[in-house]
């Protein structure tokens, strides 16, 4: 059997039944399924995951059992052969067709007679199905012809207008580049772009911040550039953020939110390794993420500490110069890398969320000294986690402004769907 073909449906098993994220299940079957062509493994997986929806509706026009009540395996090498058929054109009808009833015969035992006569009916349909009638159900049209979970469609289609929207959701199944963050304490982006290039890698400056390059060709994580601390991979969304926190060397930081680290360790590159930044995380593995990536890049001055930041460390009042929440979302911003968040229910635990934002940023006040900075962010867009929140917040706490507030999304700005509002505390008044 194919090993390409295998690898993927490995990796699309674990994220089904296991709830991998994508992105994980793929590295982890990538080194040890080791296919030819992690390409091919990769444009697969990603293209099953960013149109699992569609792919489900249109085999539900050959299936008689229901697709929810067919078994994993069997859906699964349904999906990559529909996926194969209808949008592979480097793969010819008929390898699609026997790959998949080879991976039947292995993982799917008795079933192989059915995937080949769905497929072939598939290819004597000309591999199309009419979508919903786009005039009577937006919302179910948007749905499958995207593969979002429904409430997700409605969610925007209440924020933003019906083109609008549409382009948003097109723009969360493109595939974005690599971007990676200069780490500055030991080169310059000049220096890492030059050395990047001379790889044989494409390389070009961030839109938006001056630390960043979007890499393309290949593989650069695995190369000596990256093991020894050059740079870390950061959207620009996030680089932005730390930018708008604004960090100065000397000053004392706090990231109540941190894990995997991303921004305690762009704030320590900007703060030149100079001063203090506490980095918290409610879950002790991922601390210890953020320890071994700060000993990779070089970085002195980040103290971790597992902590639920819903609570208040008393011991910190009015001692941090600046307070960053990035705090627990949705992910809607982020679909684009991790697609199984477009099937994510809507759930009591999603609903929950501003609550436990609200909760965090409250807290997380307490420690900015007068005059200092709160940033709030999230990778998501949504008005319910992003502006209601923050509205909330300072409509309960006076004593801080809001000095701005943007919301990135990746069909504006090609970055991650991200959302930042700067607060600052105002000055104690001096009293004669
Ligand atoms: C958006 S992620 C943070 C990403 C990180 N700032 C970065 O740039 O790499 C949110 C983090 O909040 C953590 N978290 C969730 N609930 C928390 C809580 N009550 N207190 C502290 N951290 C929490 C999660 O474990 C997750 O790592």
């Amino acid at each position: 059997m194919d090993a390409n073909r295998r690898t993927a449906y490995y990796t699309l098993l674990d994220v089904e039944s296991k709830k991998s994220y994508s992105n994980i299940a793929l590295n982890h079957h990538i080194i040890t399924g080791k296919p030819d062509s992690p390409a091919f493994v990769r444009e697969l997986v990603y293209g099953v995951l960013e149109n699992k929806i569609y792919l489900d509706y249109m085999i539900g026009h050959f299936v008689k059992t229901p697709v929810a009540k067919m078994k994993t395996s069997d859906i699964t090498v349904l999906r990559m052969g529909f996926y194969q058929l209808k949008y592979m054109n480097s793969v010819p009808e008929y390898a699609a067709v026997n790959e998949s009833v080879s991976l039947a015969k292995r993982f799917c035992k008795g079933r192989e007679g059915f995937v080949n006569g769905v497929l072939r009916s598939f290819i004597r349909e000309g591999k199309e199905v009419a979508l919903p009638d786009r005039e009577k159900d937006l919302v179910n049209f948007f749905s499958i012809k995207y593969s979002y979970e429904p409430w997700i469609v409605e969610l925007w289609l209440d924020q933003y207008a019906v083109d609008f929207v549409e382009e948003l959701l097109a723009a969360g199944n493109l595939t974005p580049d690599l971007v990676i963050r200069v780490n500055t304490l030991k080169t310059s982006r000049q220096d890492l772009r030059r050395r990047v290039a001379s790889k044989g890698f494409e390389v070009k400056d961030g839109y938006l911040c001056k630390e960043a390059l979007h890499v393309t060709g290949g593989n650069l994580l695995s190369g000596p550039l990256y093991k020894n601390g050059f740079f870390s991979v950061q959207d620009e969304s996030s680089m932005l953020a730390v930018n708008i926190l604004d960090p100065k060397p000397g000053e004392l930081i706090m990231d109540v939110c941190a894990a995997p680290g991303g921004k305690s360790l762009a704030i320590a590159e900007k703060m030149e390794n100079m001063g203090e930044i506490t980095s918290w995380d409610i879950y002790k593995r991922k601390v210890a993420v953020i320890d071994k990536e700060a000993e990779r890049l070089g970085i002195k001055i980040i103290t971790t500490k597992t902590w639920d930041a819903t609570r208040v460390d008393s011991s910190m009042i009015e001692k941090a110069d600046r307070v960053i929440v990035d705090a627990p979302c949705s992910g809607l911003g982020v679909v684009r890398r991790k697609p199984e968040i477009k099937y994510k229910k809507q759930s009591r635990e999603i609903s929950e969320l501003p609550k436990k934002q609200l909760a965090i940023l409250s807290a997380s006040s307490k420690y900015v000294k007068p005059g200092g900075v709160l940033l709030y962010c999230t990778c998501t867009i949504s008005t319910l986690e992003n502006q209601k929140v923050v509205g909330e917040f300072l409509k309960k706490n006076p004593s801080f402004q809001k000095e701005s507030a943007l919301q990135l999304l990746p069909n504006i700005n090609n970055t991650d769907g991200f959302f930042i509002c700067k607060m600052r505390k105002e000055d104690k008044l001096i009293n004669d």
